[in-house]
C-alpha cells in the first residue's frame, strides 16, 4: 500500500511538471522578441550600434593621409561686395517726378497764362502763386514784369505762353552761374569739400552722397567726421562710406572738430586722395560760437591744403526761416555753393530762386528723397522742364 501511496505522488509530482513547463512556452512565444544577448558579450554591441565618440575620434593610424581640410572648411569671410552708384549726369532726370509737389507751381502758371484775357486779376493770381512757392518778392515782380512785356508784345501774334515761361524761369534761376563742384586740388593736394549747415538740414547725408557722387566718377575719396556733437553722426557717415568703399576718419565723441578735420586732411594728403569731404556740426549756437568753430576748422585744414569748396546745407521745406538761419553760415565761412535737399518733399521749388539771390552763390546740388543716389547736380533747364511737367 505505501509502495502505491510513493508511485501515485511521483506521477502527480511529474504531471505538474509537465503541464508547468508547457505553459510557460506558450506564454513566451507570441510576439516576444527574442532576449537579448546579455551585455557582457563581447564585439556584439560596439559593431551595431558605436558608442557616439567613436565615430569623432580619429583612428590611430589612418590607412590614407588625410588632406589638411581646414583651408576649405574654414573660408575667410567674402568681402561685402561694393555698390556701384548712379553716374550724377542721368540723376536729375531720373528725379523729375519727385519735384510733382513743385509742379503744381508749373501747371498752376500754365493755366494762367493761357486765359485768353490776361487782365489784372490774372497778374494778380500769378504774382500769388509764385509768391506762394517762396521765390520771393523781389524775383517775383521781375517774372511778371518781363512776362508782362513778351505776351502783350508778342500778343498779336499768339505767342506760346509755355516757351516764354519757360524762357524766362531758366533766366530766372540763371543758367550763367557756375555750378561745378570743386572737388580736386592744386597739383598733389586733393580737393577739400566743407559741408556746413543748421542741424537737420541734411548734412550727414549729403556728405554720404556725395561720396556716392565721387565714386561714381571714378574718384577716391576720404570723408572726416568732424561732427563730433552728434555720436550717431559718425556712425551714419561710417555706414555710407562702407557701402562704396570710402574710408572714414573719426575722433572721440566730442572731441575736437578740427583736429579730426586736420587729421582727415593729412591722411588725405599723405595717401593723395583726390577729394576729402568734412562733415561739421549743425548746432546753431551765437554767430560768435559758430565763427570760431567754423573758422578754427577752416584754419586748421589750411595747414594742410587749402579748402576747394565749402557747401552750405539748405532744407528746402523750410522755406524763408531757413533761409534767415543759412543766412548766418554765409556771413562766417565763405560759402561758394549750396544744397538744397529736401527738395522732394517741398511744393516750394521756387526756394532755389530766393536762396540764391539771397546768399549770391548758385545752388550745386538738390537732395531728391532718402535714396543712396537721390542727390543730383542742379541744372536750370532740366529743373524747370521738370516744374513745368
Ligand atoms: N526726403 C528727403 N529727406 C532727406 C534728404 N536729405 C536728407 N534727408 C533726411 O533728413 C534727415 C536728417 O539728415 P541728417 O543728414 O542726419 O542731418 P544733419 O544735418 O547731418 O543733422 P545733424 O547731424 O544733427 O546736424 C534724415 O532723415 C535724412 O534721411 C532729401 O533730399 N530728401
Amino acid at each position: 500500500m505505501q509502495e502505491w501511496l510513493y508511485l501515485v505522488i511521483g506521477l502527480a509530482v511529474l504531471a505538474v511538471l509537465a503541464v508547468a513547463g508547457f505553459v510557460t512556452t506558450r506564454v513566451r512565444r507570441p510576439g516576444h522578441a527574442p532576449e537579448q544577448p546579455p551585455a557582457d558579450v563581447t564585439g556584439v554591441t560596439d559593431v551595431i550600434t558605436p558608442a557616439p565618440s567613436d565615430t569623432v575620434e580619429a583612428p590611430a593610424t589612418p590607412t590614407t593621409p588625410v588632406p589638411p581640410t581646414a583651408e576649405v572648411e574654414v573660408e575667410e569671410p567674402a568681402a561685402p561686395e561694393l555698390e556701384r552708384p548712379e553716374k550724377p549726369a542721368s540723376r536729375l532726370v531720373r528725379l523729375r517726378q519727385r519735384l510733382a509737389g513743385s509742379n503744381a507751381l508749373g501747371r498752376g502758371l500754365l493755366g494762367l497764362l493761357s486765359r485768353e484775357q490776361l487782365d489784372e486779376d490774372t497778374w494778380e493770381a500769378i504774382e500769388d502763386l509764385l509768391l506762394g512757392a517762396d521765390i520771393g518778392v523781389a524775383p517775383t515782380q521781375e517774372l511778371v514784369e518781363r512776362l508782362r512785356t513778351r505776351l502783350r508784345v508778342e500778343g498779336g501774334q499768339a505767342p506760346d505762353a509755355r516757351a516764354v515761361l519757360r524762357e524766362e524761369l531758366i533766366a530766372l534761376v540763371d543758367q550763367d552761374l557756375d555750378r561745378a563742384l570743386r572737388v580736386s586740388g592744386e597739383g598733389d593736394a586733393p580737393g577739400v569739400v566743407l559741408v556746413v549747415g543748421v542741424n537737420g538740414t541734411g548734412k550727414t547725408t549729403t556728405v554720404g552722397k556725395l561720396a556716392r557722387i565721387l565714386v561714381a566718377d571714378d574718384r577716391t575719396a576720404l570723408l572726416a567726421a568732424a561732427d563730433t556733437f552728434r555720436a550717431a553722426a559718425t556712425e551714419q557717415l561710417a555706414t555710407w562710406g562702407e557701402r562704396v568703399g570710402v574710408e572714414v576718419v573719426r575722433g572721440p565723441e566730442g572731441g575736437d572738430p578740427a583736429s579730426v578735420a586736420f587729421d582727415a586732411v593729412k591722411e588725405g594728403v599723405d595717401r593723395g586722395v583726390d577729394t576729402v569731404v568734412v562733415d561739421t556740426a549743425g548746432r546753431l549756437q551765437n554767430k560768435q560760437g559758430l565763427m570760431d568753430e567754423l573758422g578754427k576748422v577752416k584754419r586748421v585744414i589750411e595747414k594742410q591744403a587749402p579748402v576747394t569748396e565749402v557747401l552750405l546745407v539748405l532744407d528746402a521745406t523750410t522755406g524763408q526761416n531757413g533761409l534767415i538761419q543759412a543766412k548766418v553760415f554765409s556771413e562766417v565761412v565763405d560759402v561758394t555753393g549750396i544744397v538744397l535737399t529736401k527738395l522732394d518733399g517741398s511744393a516750394k521749388g521756387g526756394i532755389v530762386v530766393a536762396v540764391q539771390r539771397q546768399l549770391g552763390v548758385p545752388v550745386k546740388l538738390v537732395g531728391l528723397g532718402e535714396g543712396p543716389d537721390d542727390l543730383a547736380p542742379f541744372d536750370p533747364a532740366a529743373f524747370v522742364d521738370a516744374l513745368l511737367g
